[in-house]
């Protein structure tokens, strides 16, 4: 099999970066793309207790398991599969079962820090960065952490005050500059997405 294209999905918490990858998945297939998110490689802390797990900073490049992540890559792209861990958000912590990913024409990576790390971009043939809003993304964010990982709206709203905006914008922010291709308004932006989707399909027609 041909080396894989690796595409990274960056951007914000909340900016859209799951809606887009799941409008390339309908378009270009899920047989031919390799998923991963940066997301499930947290650090696992089952040593500590559930109150301080809640209280980390899951913001900061070193909340993350990058090292292992790009071992992972590097594997799906010389046609090895891997054991993508799993991480659970309700309660912080990894998993004892693993995911095994197969390699794929594309792996395609998300992630708010995943243009971070110099070691992990360079692996990247096309890096897209979701820019939305930021009142937008904490909204989102507000909804989804109380449906889907079972926060408290005073948890959510502290939690994005003390560590998710400034790690934002010591963080995440910065790395936009690394994009090839800048995204505004994220998954409700069709002409971007169609303009994506035709260009990751032409690059892997043969
Ligand atoms: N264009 C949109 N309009 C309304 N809600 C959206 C839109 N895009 C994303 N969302 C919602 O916002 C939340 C965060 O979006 P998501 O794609 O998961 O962001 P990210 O992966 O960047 O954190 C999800 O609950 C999603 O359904
Ligand atoms: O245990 C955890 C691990 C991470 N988070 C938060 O998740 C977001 C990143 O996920 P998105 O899907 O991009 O929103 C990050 O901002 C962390 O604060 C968490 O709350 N708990």
């Amino acid at each position: 099999m041909d080396k894989p294209l690796i595409i990274g999905v960056a951007g914000g918490s909340g900016s859209g970066k799951t809606t887009v990858i799941q409008h390339i998945v309908q378009h270009i297939g899920e047989e031919n793309l390799s998923l991963i998110a940066h997301d499930a490689y947290y650090r696992d802390l089952k040593h500590l207790s559930f109150e301080e797990r809640a209280r980390q900073n899951f913001d900061h490049p070193a909340s993350l398991e990058t090292e292992l992540l790009i071992r992972h890559i590097k594997a799906l792209s010389s046609g090895y599969s891997i054991d993508c861990p799993i991480y659970d958000f309700a309660n912080h912590i990894r998993k004892d079962v693993a995911l095994t990913i197969t390699p794929k024409k594309i792996i395609l990576v998300d992630g708010i820090l995943i243009f971070y790390e110099k070691e992990l971009r360079r692996l990247m043939d096309i890096k897209l960065f979701v820019d939305t809003d930021d009142d937008v993304r904490l909204l989102r964010r507000l909804r989804r952490d109380i449906t889907e990982r079972k926060r408290s709206i005073e948890g959510v709203l502290d939690q994005y005050e003390k560590f998710v905006r400034p790690m934002h914008l010591e963080f995440v922010e910065p790395t936009k500059r690394y994009a090839d291709i800048i995204i505004p308004h994220g998954g409700e932006n069709q002409v971007a997405l169609e303009m994506v989707n035709a260009l990751i399909f032409d690059k892997i027609r043969d």
